[in-house]
């Protein structure tokens, strides 16, 4: 089929790849001209798992393509994906749809008849209505035209695998048709997977809905870790405990410093302001407290360190692990890890920071911080080791070498999941949240 792609960031550039490898014809576009250049050579504009081999095939075999105008991208496609970001407004906690707005203007004179004009980003529930809406009153009269919603689920890091082998594909139509349409565009994928045909509110629904479900989870974990500390208890323990009823599970169990990224709290903050504009305010005001426990999660982190240095961070040398808001992303959009380095540095210490692939874009946000490409030299002379994000790299250290190079063999595992034993053995002192 022939397919759009509009908005080509950490979710429209994977879907446009995914989308020409399932073997559809896919034009994608983008008001940032330089990324499409990017992308029309093969370089992926941020690091993501798999991406450059499919933008090569795609690229390749010549069905993939970027174009800078819109008006192609309409005459071109019978199915178009909107994917462009709904970050949050400045000044409230609702989410900012312009840049779909700005999307169905532009587009809409281009349309050709019979086409699905389908969302993929994540908007509050009654977006899809509007633009049905707002393309209703600016088309050619006589041009037929369908509005769907097609959430997206996948998570930065598998980002690949999760486009090509979903847990489910959400549509939210109003004709057969659409259905039809959007269901040929997934059929490569649905000997494995479940396709949910429902209706446009239930669509919009079901992605904020998920995650709110997976922010209320790690926050109600991270409360728990806050009674552990009280009461003398371990969370990890507690999330193992909890995790092996099949009813709960143990992912999105695990403690520490909280999400971050560029969905997340977003998109709680979205739904829970949504909820009170449509007098439903009550039904989600616990949103509220999972993002106030999650925030407290950055703050608690800084309070161990500082406690963990004496009372005060002046003078302190303190390596920092971890720049991006999660491993195997170059994402560092509200980053805890950041936040935690910007603040510990506010107070004085000294700080140097290493991410294995976060460090360009860290720097960008935080200038004044000091990065360093090499582990051990942000640890040399350190006072204090902060874990603060996952990698695989940080789980491969060997800590007495490590521990050779600093001044105090003492690591805060703010991700609760270095090999403690391993650690202490080497020499060190480690200490977890919520234990
Ligand atoms: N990042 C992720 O893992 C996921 C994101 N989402 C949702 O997808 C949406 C996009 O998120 P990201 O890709 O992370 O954002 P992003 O900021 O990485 O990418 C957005 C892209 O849209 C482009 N854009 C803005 N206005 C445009 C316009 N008028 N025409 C064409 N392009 C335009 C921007 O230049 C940018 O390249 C958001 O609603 C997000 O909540 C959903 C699932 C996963
Ligand atoms: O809407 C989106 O953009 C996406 O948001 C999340 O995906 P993502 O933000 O890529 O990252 P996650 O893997 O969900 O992690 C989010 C944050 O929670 C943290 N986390 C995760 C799990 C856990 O147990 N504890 C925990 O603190 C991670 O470190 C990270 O900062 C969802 O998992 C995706 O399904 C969704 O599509």
């Amino acid at each position: 089929m022939r397919v759009s792609v509009i908005g080509t960031g950490y979710l429209g550039a994977v879907h446009a790849a995914c989308m020409a490898e399932l073997g559809h014809e896919v034009l994608a576009t983008d008001v940032d001209v330089a990324r499409l250049e990017s992308l029309s050579v093969g370089r992926a504009p941020f690091y993501e798992e798999g991406l450059p081999e499919l933008l090569d095939r795609g690229l390749t075999t010549g069905r993939l393509r970027f174009t800078p105008s819109i008006r192609e991208v309409g005459e071109f496609a019978e199915v178009h994906f909107i994917c462009v970001g709904t970050p949050q407004q400045p000044d409230s906690g609702a989410a900012d749809i312009r840049h779909i707005r700005s999307v169905v203007r532009e587009l809409t004179p281009h349309l050709r008849t019979g086409c699905v004009v389908a969302g993929k980003s994540t908007v509050p529930v009654g977006t899809a209505a509007r633009i049905k809406h707002e393309i209703a009153e600016n088309i050619d009269p006589g041009t037929e035209f369908a509005v769907a919603w097609n959430p997206e689920f996948l998570r930065e890091g598998f980002a690949v695998r999760d486009t090509l082998r979903p847990d489910r594909v959400v549509i939210g139509v109003e004709t057969l048709e659409a259905a039809d349409k959007l269901r040929a565009v997934y059929a490569p994928l649905l000997g494995e997977t479940d396709l949910i045909v429902t209706d446009l509110a239930t669509a919009e629904l079901a992605k904020v809905a998920a995650n709110s479900f997976l922010a209320t989870k790690i926050s109600f974990i991270n409360a728990m870790a806050e009674i552990c500390e009280v009461v003398g208890a371990d969370v990890h323990s507690v999330a193992d405990c909890l995790g092996r009823d099949s009813r709960i599970g143990r992912s999105f169990l695990s403690a520490g410093l909280g999400f971050g990224g560029g969905c997340l709290s977003k998109d709680i903050r979205a739904f829970a302001t949504a909820a009170e504009e449509l007098g439903a305010g009550r039904s989600l005001r616990f949103l509220r407290e999972v993002d106030a426990i999650n925030l407290r999660c950055r703050d608690r982190t800084v309070d161990l360190a500082r406690r963990l240095v004496g009372g005060s961070f002046t003078g302190r040398n303190i390596a920092v692990l971890g720049a991006t808001f999660k491993p195997n992303t170059d994402d560092v959009r509200d980053s805890p890890a950041l936040e935690v380095a910007a603040s510990v540095q506010s107070e004085g210490a000294s700080v140097r920071l290493h991410d294995p692939r976060g460090i360009d874009n860290a720097r960008e946000v935080y200038p004044a911080l000091n990065y360093v490409h090499e582990v051990g030299k942000a640890c040399e002379g350190a006072d204090l080791t902060l874990h603060l994000t996952d990698w695989d790299d940080y789980h491969d250290i060997d800590p007495a070498s490590l521990g050779s190079v600093t001044r105090c063999m003492s690591v805060l595992d703010a991700r609760n999941s270095l090999d403690a034993p391993r650690w202490r053995e080497a020499g060190w002192t480690v200490r977890v949240l919520g234990a």
